[in-house]
């Protein structure tokens, strides 16, 4: 649905150049959840701006739902556009309008007829949940509703792409929950293809099939969530993982307790997917002749499964703890030795 090959964006400013965008290379699938994630200058917006052609490439080349995007121009950039919609950290809303008259105003655009317009508003109503507040002006509904205006805005011309630049960053993490909740259940129910960018991995975790991590204008790192959540490999991606699993903290404390031990080990395991599910732990203290203290532990739920982290005190004779973390690693369990007695 999106191929992005060797794509740059190079703004000149009055000191030189500043490459927000360098040589990145992207394949997003029909039907997917796609995460970018980044701190504030990785250039997310730049690359999501590149993607509906509200920026052109220095170099590159970008295809979105079909439309190489940064060579068309003009009404067929402005079709193109219908096929691409975005929604914003800030809304963008008219404010001057109701909630039904905000919804309608891309299909005016698009030309459709009074009658069908009234319809198409009220469908899309009922999907963002928002029954009851058609006669309502922006300033009188919370942010949580206004995000809501901004998706069924967005949805109005049935596009293939969502582009959701920050959606959630200015709401609170109830109302950030329900939002991503609404875009899974669209991206479901529509098959539509859904890029955000965002700075918060609580947003990946939830809601993502695939992530990728930009820093610099690159991308360092991308895969699918649970892979990146098993093993992330640059440390930005580990410092981006820590912020959904445990504080950086956790370990460091942890591993202090090894010193009220005379002997064995504290490790951390991390399970992904259906090890979850598997009963490793008991099989360990069934099957292994150590002593076993479970100090913390932690499940959180992503898109495609479940992710823990489980921090153990093992003790026994050296050999045999190998061993159990042998059968630990052979069962898919990430083991990770945190501190030795
Ligand atoms: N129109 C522009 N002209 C000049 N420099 C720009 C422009 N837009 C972005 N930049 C620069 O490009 C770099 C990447 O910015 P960008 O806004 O894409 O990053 P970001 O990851 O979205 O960060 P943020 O979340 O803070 O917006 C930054 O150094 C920024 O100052």
């Amino acid at each position: 649905m999106i191929t992005l090959n060797n794509v740059s964006k190079v703004y000149s400013v009055k000191s030189g150049s500043i490459t927000a965008v360098d040589d990145v290379n992207l394949e997003v699938q029909k039907g997917e959840i796609f995460g970018i994630i980044g701190y504030s200058g990785a250039g997310k917006s730049s690359l999501i701006r590149l993607l509906n052609g509200l920026e052109t490439p220095t170099s590159g080349t970008i295809e979105v739902a079909g439309n190489r995007i940064g060579e068309i121009k003009g009404s067929k950039l402005r079709k193109a556009r219908q096929e691409i919609s975005m929604i914003f950290q800030h809304f963008n809303l008219l404010w001057s309008r109701t909630v039904a008259d905000n919804i309608a105003f891309p299909l005016e655009i698009a030309g459709i007829p009074a009658s069908e317009r009234k319809e198409r508003v009220k469908e899309l109503v009922r999907l963002v949940g928002l029954e009851g507040r058609e006669s309502a002006y922006p300033s009188q509904l919370s942010g949580g509703q206004k995000q809501r205006v901004g998706i069924a805005r967005a949805l109005a011309n049935n596009p293939k792409v969502l582009l959701c630049d920050e959606a959630t960053s200015a709401l609170d993490p109830q109302t950030t929950d329900s939002i991503l909740e609404l875009l899974v259940d669209i991206n479901q129910r529509l098959g539509l293809t859904i890029v955000l960018i965002t700075h918060e991995m609580h947003v990946i975790r939830k809601i993502c099939h695939k992530v990728a991590v930009m820093e610099d204008g690159k991308i360092v790192e991308e895969g699918e969530v649970l892979n990146v959540f098993r093993k992330p490999k640059a440390p930005i991606t580990k410092r981006f993982v820590q912020q959904v699993t445990e504080p950086e903290e956790t370990k460091e404390t942890i591993a202090h307790l090894i010193d009220s031990y005379p002997s064995g080990r504290i490790v951390q395991l991390t399970f992904v997917g259906d090890s979850t599910e598997q009963p490793v732990v008991t099989s360990l203290i069934k099957n292994y002749d150590v002593k076993v203290n479970i100090l913390q532990g932690k499940i959180s739920q992503t898109q495609s499964g479940a992710y823990g982290a489980l921090f153990l005190y093992i003790d026994g004779e050296e050999t045999e703890m190998d061993r159990a973390l042998q059968f630990l690693s052979d069962h898919q369990v990430e083991v990770e030795v945190v501190a030795h007695a």
